[in-house]
């Protein structure tokens, strides 16, 4: 069984407050974008061990256990017993960009374990086991636009529709460390409100709509605010850092021609429809 994990981009992140327990309430909207990993799981003839885990294309750090795949693996085993699998994952979406790539395959595995097996999980026990995998997992289960507040795990479903736009989506080959982007802020509550920002045209989205992490992690890593400059000046409609980086996304108008390249020639770049 096969399945294509998505990415999610961040319209708006407002960090609003630090908790007792050291993570930061924010407000944001995670919209899907269609740049994929593809992902397939085999019952497996092996016996030895539960999970045989290949995987191609770009390279991801760590050990192949810690991978959230086969962290989601052994969340649905524990419950159920599951049979061995094989999992082939082809990557493609890049890793510490903010695009939420490895959370996105996480989800995936949980729902494809659920098909493949016919464990009955609702969408909404999947969106449980998928929190406890990272803040943003469980917004793929569902995989629709959606307004996220509390540590990005309390959604409400919103009327959305960005179809027709383009999106280009650079990442420079630099690192951003999610806790690091998240301990050099300093939160607040905004001036306009994610909920609010949103509903306005697309087109004023450049001075309402912010992104709290581009302030702190700009000026550490200057190339990233480079591009999103670059975006606007080659026409994109709104531009904006994805999550805490490092990628930052374009929009542009329907019909208008997307920038050829954007930065060095060593940076990751998508170019798409939504
Ligand atoms: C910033 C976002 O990209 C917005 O979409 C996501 O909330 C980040 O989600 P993520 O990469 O899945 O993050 P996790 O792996 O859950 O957390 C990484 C680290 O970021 C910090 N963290 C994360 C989420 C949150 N609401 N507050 C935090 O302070 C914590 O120190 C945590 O240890
Ligand atoms: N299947 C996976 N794909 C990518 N990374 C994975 C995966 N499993 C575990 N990881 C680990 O998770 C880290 C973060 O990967 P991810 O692709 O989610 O990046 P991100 O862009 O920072 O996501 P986010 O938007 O959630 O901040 C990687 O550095 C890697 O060590």
């Amino acid at each position: 069984m096969l399945a294509f994990p998505n990415i999610k981009i961040n319209l708006g992140l407002s960090i609003t407050e630090k908790r007792p327990d050291g993570y930061h309430n924010l407000e944001t909207v995670f919209y899907p974008v269609a740049l994929e990993d593809a992902l397939e799981i085999r019952t497996s003839s092996e016996t030895e061990k539960k999970i045989t885990l290949h995987q191609y294309g770009m390279e991801i750090a760590g050990n192949p256990e810690d991978n959230l795949v086969a962290k989601a693996y052994s969340l649905l085993d524990k419950e159920f017993h599951l049979p061995p699998v094989e999992i082939h994952l082809y990557k493609h979406i890049p890793s510490g960009a903010g695009l939420g790539g490895g959370s996105s395959d996480a989800a995936f595995m949980l729902k494809l374990l659920n098909d493949h097996f016919q464990l009955e999980l609702s969408e909404e026990q999947l969106e449980v086991y998928a929190a406890t995998l990272g803040a943003d997992c469980a917004f793929f289960i569902k995989n629709k636009p959606t307004y996220a507040e509390g540590i990005g795990n309390l959604f409400s479903p919103i009327e959305l529709s960005l179809s027709g736009y383009q999106i280009m989506i650079v990442k420079p080959n630099v690192f951003v460390s999610t806790r690091e982007a998240f301990s050099n802020i300093h939160p607040h509550r905004p001036e306009y409100p994610v909920k609010e920002a949103i509903l306005r045209p697309v087109a004023e989205w450049k001075d309402i709509l912010i992104n709290d992490f581009e302030a702190s992690v700009f000026p550490q890593h200057p190339v990233i605010g480079e591009i999103k400059r670059e975006l606007y000046h080659q026409g994109a409609i709104y531009a904006s850092m994805s999550g805490s980086g490092s990628s930052v996304f374009g929009l542009f108008a329907p019909g208008t021609s997307l920038p050829e390249t954007i930065g060095e020639s060593d940076v990751f770049c998508f170019k798409g429809k939504l």
